[in-house]
């Protein structure tokens, strides 16, 4: 038997009877996440496993407050302009390989012949709920703390982990929607009664009852890997998801490109084999990634938001945060009242503050239009919009010297807020570095 593979991630120890545990626990990071480097190992990881004597498997964190927080989101913001960079006809083989290895690691771990099983205290969203769910035994504390979600849409992201594959098909379609399109959480009883957990155990416990399990010499496969699974058809997928999609379109307008794609993953997944979903989870995935939108939102909504975070604890936000906004908003104002009747619909056409529900046809032909309206204004709506947007981003170039550069996602966080700037398209800062303000 070959040695274990050398890991910086994941620490390892095994008890006398042949369990293996597998800790996650990065060091000098306060969060454990799906670096590049720790997918990489866990896929190593999951080699080693087949041809390994081990008895079973144990996986958990070193960390006190949570198992994991999901794939790294500053690495994949920096993935996003490596893939840019490059010459249009290899992004899409460029993207596929450097974004399939976590949905592949966490595969091999669940066909690795061997029984795994997860023992999670605090929260496990994104990459950490994926690998998660890719045990095949799994254990909850029953802490308030405790919580699984995939909220990667909230950033303009899909779970490419295997998330739109396997929590449906543990929770039936219905009920994972509201964790995959919405950003919902499930609690540990809530997640045990739906199925995608297996145990809820006290604060403590949990390893001891993941390792009872393994010690139960369990069968190492997962339902839909059993001759007994029967996949839905496809028109019974159909026939939850076309309402939905309905719905989320009219509601965004088709702003937002990550639901309609975690639907794709659904619709096209759920009636297939699981190898089939995850292949079509990467390939709908390649597109996504490549859109400005995620990248827009990773770098507003989450950096921004952890950035701001920290500095109103310190009390040391920017001052003249609430000024610039409210300076924003009226700008964006008056553009639209400039523009009169086609300015009023161009406001509610690009979701500035807040969409109205509109017309799903069309917000089907603005979601999957490339390259996007706002790259290629053609109606009169449109222009008008962009030119709405472009007034924000001259009240951004007027205030160049009020901000340090490194706060421009946090300012354009607040003016998503406070001015109702649409967050697909980050703020005025990242409206004007992209786009200038003419
Ligand atoms: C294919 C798969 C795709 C994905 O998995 S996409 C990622 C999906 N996951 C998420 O979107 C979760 C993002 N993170 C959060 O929402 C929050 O964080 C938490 C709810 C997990 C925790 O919030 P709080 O307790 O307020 O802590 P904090 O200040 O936000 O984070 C603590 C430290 O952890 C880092 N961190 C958290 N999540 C990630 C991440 N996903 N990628 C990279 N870093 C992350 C932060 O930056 C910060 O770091 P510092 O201590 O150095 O300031």
């Amino acid at each position: 038997m070959s040695d274990l593979p050398k890991m910086t991630n994941f620490r390892t120890r095994r008890t006398d009877d042949g369990i293996l545990h597998l800790i996650f626990d990065m060091p000098d990071r306060s969060m454990n996440v799906f670096s590049n480097q720790a997918i990489h190992e866990i896929e190593a990881f999951a080699d080693w496993l087949k041809g390994s004597d081990v008895l079973g498997v144990v996986i958990s964190s070193g960390k006190s407050n949570a198992f994991c927080a999901g794939a790294d989101l500053t690495e994949l913001a920096e993935a996003y302009e490596m893939i840019m960079a490059a010459p249009k006809e290899k992004r899409d083989a460029l993207t596929v390989d450097h974004f399939s290895p976590i949905g592949r690691a966490f595969r091999k771990l669940e066909t690795a012949d061997k029984p795994v099983a997860v023992a999670a205290h605090g929260l496990a969203l994104g990459g950490g709920c994926e690998l998660f769910l890719a045990c095949h035994y799994r254990v909850l504390t029953d802490a308030k703390e405790t919580q699984i979600g995939l909220p990667e849409s909230l950033v303009g992201l899909l779970p490419g982990g295997g998330g739109t594959q396997r929590l449906p098909r543990f929770t039936g379609v219905e009920q994972s929607l509201g964790v995959l399109l919405e950003g919902a959480r499930f609690d540990a009883q809530r997640a045990v009664a739906l199925g995608a957990a297996s145990q809820a155990v006290p604060p403590g416990q949990e390893t001891a009852a993941a390792e009872a399990w393994v010690r139960s010499k369990p069968d190492p496969r997962q339902p839909w890997d059993r001759p007994d699974w029967r996949q839905p058809t496809k028109d019974k997928v159909l026939s939850v998801t076309r309402p939905v999609r309905e719905k989320i379109l009219r509601q965004t307008g088709g702003h937002y490109p990550a639901e309609p794609a975690i639907l794709d993953c659904i619709d096209r997944g759920l009636p297939a084999t699981m190898d089939e979903g995850i292949a079509a989870e990467v390939d709908v995935f390649k597109d996504l990634v490549q859109r400005i939108e995620p990248r827009n939102m990773i770098a507003v909504k989450f950096l921004g938001r952890v950035e701001y975070d920290k500095r109103r604890r310190k009390d040391a936000l920017p001052t003249g945060l609430d000024a610039f906004a409210a300076e924003v908003k009226a700008a964006m104002q008056a553009k639209a009242g400039q523009l009169g009747a086609t300015g009023a619909a161009a406001l509610s056409f690009a979701g500035i503050d807040g969409a109205a529900p509109g017309d799903f046809e069309a917000a089907r032909e603005i979601a999957r239009r490339m390259p996007q309206w706002f790259e290629a204004p053609s109606s009169d709506v449109e222009k008008a919009a962009f030119a709405i947007l472009a007034a924000a981003a001259q009240v951004a170039s007027r205030h160049k010297g009020t901000f340090a550069p490194e706060d421009c996602n946090l300012v354009d966080l607040h003016c998503q807020q406070a001015a109702g700037f649409p967050a697909y398209l980050g703020g005025p800062f990242t409206f004007l570095a992209r786009y200038g303000s003419e």
